[in-house]
């Protein structure tokens, strides 16, 4: 996933440019797929082929489709009640702030009273994970033909609707906008915020903050349908086991409370997401309606799936210790991101007015004592760390419920290289010291 030169530009393609766009828009699909039959096999083997291919009968299904789209319209229906408090995100190149609804928690518990509700009216909930196969064909149909029409809107967007990455309309130190020709080109130049290449643009997205009147398409699938929906299909799973078993294991149960903890702190925190890359910088193309709507539901509840098939005995000690890592893990990860988050928002809060600072020439500060004093990416290890719990559940009998914690330190290690980039444009020189202060990116002293 290396950046590619483009074009003589001097605007790196992230991903391998278009040609490895197209490869990772072939990859991903087959990744969902190969995992959700392998994690159904007896061999359960991650780097094995899967048992059997299945035929577009069993792939193909109305109902599945009709059944994501019943799911889609609830959380777009959650999404417009009334919220607790509606965020301002942050400034736009055109000086102007989006305003976000934050009821996201309110919709993860108004989805469990409807489905209580749901089940005790005998919705077979154990049933859902028979259609897992077809409701990811359904939701990988859609996420293809959503991100087309996201990239036909992005068409007809003015220049200042369209994200700075991708092609990146990144400025240079000149403050020009360096664009897809090479050289510098007028920041309002449309040229300058499109790679020229369609696939590479559908894959990575072009306008920043799509939007169908209040409902911010970018920040609904990031924390909604999909995060949500793993939740749903997890609870589905341990239903399920519970009717093949006469009661849940306790490794099912614990992976279904660590992720429910995971997605529930998305939620309450649901703010904090504004100031994210994702929100802040990438475009909505295939990358991210796909990773929302399909990855993150279907690759995300690997572990429960797995179990699911594949039985394991936790005794108490070891689902003790596995307890013990998750809450280290946890506790780095919301501590990390709770204080920089609070440090963004009031600098002068007594619980971070205390840490040493670098200036920087934008006239923000970048913390260099604390959590962000100790690695440059904290929450990352403690994301990490969370991720091995959960794949510790699952014994160590099999690598394909590993598959989360491999995939995931490879996702963090590119995005905090990506991060490390943006940071380096935006506060130069001030970067490079907080670099040498603080010299490990995740692992402290190694790396
Ligand atoms: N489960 C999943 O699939 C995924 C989870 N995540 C999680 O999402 C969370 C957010 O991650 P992400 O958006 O990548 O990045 P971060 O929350 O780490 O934010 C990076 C930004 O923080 C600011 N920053 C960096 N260093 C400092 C410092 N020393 N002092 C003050 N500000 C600093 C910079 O922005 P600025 O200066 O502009 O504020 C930088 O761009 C993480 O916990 C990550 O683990 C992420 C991706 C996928
Ligand atoms: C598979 C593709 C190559 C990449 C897809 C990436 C997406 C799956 C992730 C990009 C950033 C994400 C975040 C979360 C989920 C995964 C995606 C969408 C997040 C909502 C998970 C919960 C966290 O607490 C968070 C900090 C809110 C996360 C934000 C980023």
């Amino acid at each position: 996933m290396e950046a590619v030169a483009h074009q003589g530009s001097r605007t790196p393609l992230e991903f391998g440019g278009p040609l490895g766009a197209a490869a990772l828009m072939l990859l991903l699909p087959a990744t969902v797929f190969h995992l959700l039959l392998v994690a159904r096999s007896g061999p359960a083997r991650l780097l094995g082929p899967p048992p059997c291919l299945p035929g577009l009968g069993a792939l193909w299904s109305p109902q599945a489709l009709l059944l994501w789209l019943a799911w889609l319209g609830l959380q777009v229906a959650l999404y417009f009640l009334p919220a607790r408090k509606v965020a301002e995100g942050l400034e736009l190149k055109d000086k102007s702030r989006l305003q976000y609804p934050i009821n996201g928690f309110q919709a993860l518990v108004l989805t469990a009273l409807l489905l209580g509700l749901g089940v005790s009216a005998g919705l077979p909930l154990g049933a859902l994970p028979e259609m897992l196969l077809p409701l990811a064909f359904a939701v990988t149909l859609t996420a293809f033909l959503f991100s087309l029409l996201l990239y036909l809107k992005a068409l007809v967007a003015p220049v200042s609707a369209l994200a700075p990455g991708g092609n990146s309309g990144e400025r240079d130190p000149v403050g020009s906008t360096m664009g897809t020709h090479g050289g510098a080109c007028p920041a309002l130049s449309p040229s300058c915020y499109s790679s020229g290449n369609p696939i590479y643009d559908f894959f990575m997205g072009r306008e920043l903050n799509p939007r169908i009147c209040f409902l911010d398409l970018k920040y609904f699938f990031e924390l909604r349908p999909g995060l949500i929906g793993w939740v749903l299909i997890n609870l589905a799973l341990l239903v399920q086991e519970a009717e093949r078993r006469g009661s849940p294991s306790l490794a099912m149960c614990l992976v279904n409370g660590f992720q429910l903890l995971y997605v529930a702190d998305a939620l309450w925190h649901e703010e904090a997401i504004l100031t994210t890359m994702d929100i802040t910088h990438d475009g909505l193309g295939f990358m991210l309606v796909f990773g929302d709507v399909a990855w993150v539901p279907f690759t995300y509840s690997l572990q429960a799936q797995f179990l699911l098939h594949h039985p394991q005995t936790l005794g108490l000690p070891m689902a003790s210790f596995i307890c013990f890592i998750k809450a280290i893990g946890y506790y780095i990860f919301r501590s990390a991101n709770s204080q920089k988050n609070t440090f963004r928002k009031n600098p002068s809060d007594p619980s971070v007015a205390g840490l040493e600072t670098i200036s920087t020439a934008t006239g923000r500060q970048l913390l260099v004592s604390g959590w962000w004093g100790w690695v440059r990416h904290p929450n990352y290890l403690g994301d990490i760390i969370m991720a091995l719990a959960w794949s510790l559940t699952c014994g160590t009998s099999h690598l394909l419920p590993y598959f989360y914690v491999l995939y995931f330190t490879a996702l963090l290690v590119h995005r905090e290289a990506r991060d490390e980039q943006h940071c380096l444009q935006k506060y130069g020189l001030a970067w490079a010291k907080y670099c040498r202060q603080v010299p490990y990116r995740i692992l402290p002293c190694i790396y």
